[in-house]
């Protein structure tokens, strides 16, 4: 049996627990029940109070609803993989609650944009390892794309497992900590920018006169096919916005619209302002855990 496949033999033989129960969590549950990774039974799901919320999730994919207190905690005492899946305000409570019920047995891995692993130590005990992460919704569908770093005292086990299950979901990059807050500017809001560029193209689409499912299937297509495009040709980006722009043509003339309206810079700011908003929670959760 070779490396990969026994980390995916023991990840079948584990319990999951989400703490958190929403987009994200959703995301990574469909990903994994779908592609088998996991028996859906093994994955325990609670959040704050919606137990509508948790039938839910029960009923779409056969995932564990835990309603009582006591099945809770049985659950994130028993777990082999805690996620940590609740908004940045939430983190902290939340986190407070995991204090001597978490142990060095276990494997924390939070998808919390900005929360540093230091704080998730301090708040729930050093001795827990931590895998901080930075998903994206695609993982939905198998293609996240998931920025990874572990504290210290992740074993090798750990990483083996935390690397199959977003591997499974999509791509993973390691990388340092401090470097995951560029990864949310990246990818891990990323995926909002390209909605919002498609939200404006089946918009001017219907204003020239297409049918809105027209709009819609000619913006998906020319999104897929771009994307499709840079990762079978390995090409660079400049160079294939070359190849469709003619000298004098249509392109270029809506590129130079695009040019005039700033949009470069504002893509470039706006990946910058998602990571800098990725600090701030960061030390916003820091300073009220350190209090
Ligand atoms: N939505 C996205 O595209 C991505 C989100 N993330 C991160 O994932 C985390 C969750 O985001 P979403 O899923 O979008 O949020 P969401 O609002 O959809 O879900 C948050 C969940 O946490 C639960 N919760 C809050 N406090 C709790 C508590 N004390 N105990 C138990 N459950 C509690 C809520 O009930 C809810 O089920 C955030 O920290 C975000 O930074 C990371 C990457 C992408
Ligand atoms: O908007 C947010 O804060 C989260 C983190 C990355 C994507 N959604």
């Amino acid at each position: 049996m070779t490396t990969n496949e026994s980390t995916a033999a023991s990840l079948r033989d584990m319990r999951l627990c989400f703490y958190g129960a929403g987009s994200m969590a959703e995301a990574l549950i469909q990903g994994l029940t779908k592609r088998g990774l996991i028996a859906p039974e093994r994955i325990g799901v609670m959040n704050r109070s919606n137990g509508g919320r948790l039938a839910e999730l029960a009923e779409r994919y056969g995932v564990s609803p835990l309603h009582d207190t006591g099945e809770r905690l049985a659950w994130l005492r028993e777990a082999d993989i805690v996620f940590l899946a609740m908004k940045p305000k939430d983190a902290g409570a939340a986190l407070a609650a995991l204090r001597g019920v978490v142990t060095e047995r276990q494997l924390l891995v939070s998808v919390i944009a900005g929360l540093p692993i230091a704080t998730i130590g301090r708040l729930v005990g050093e001795n827990v390892p931590v895998v901080r992460t930075m998903p994206n919704t695609s993982s939905t569908i198998g293609l996240g794309a998931t920025g990874v770093s572990y504290s210290q005292n992740v074993p090798a086990e750990g990483r083996a497992v935390a690397e199959t299950i977003f591997g499974a979901v999509g791509m993973t990059a390691v990388v340092d900590e401090p470097l995951l807050d560029a990864v949310t500017g990246v990818s891990g809001s990323g995926p909002a920018y390209v909605y919002y560029l498609m939200e404006a193209m089946i918009d001017a689409a219907g204003q020239l006169g297409l049918a809105p499912e027209a709009a819609r299937e000619l913006t998906v297509q020319t999104v897929l096919g771009a994307a499709q495009m840079m990762r079978t040709t390995g090409g660079d980006p400049a160079e294939l916005r070359r190849k469709v722009t003619s000298p004098g043509g249509t392109t270029e003339a809506a590129i130079a619209v695009l040019d005039e309206s700033g949009f470069p810079d504002a893509v470039r700011r706006a990946v910058a302002r998602a990571a800098e908003r990725a600090g701030e929670l960061g030390a916003i959760m820091e300073r009220s855990a350190s209090k």
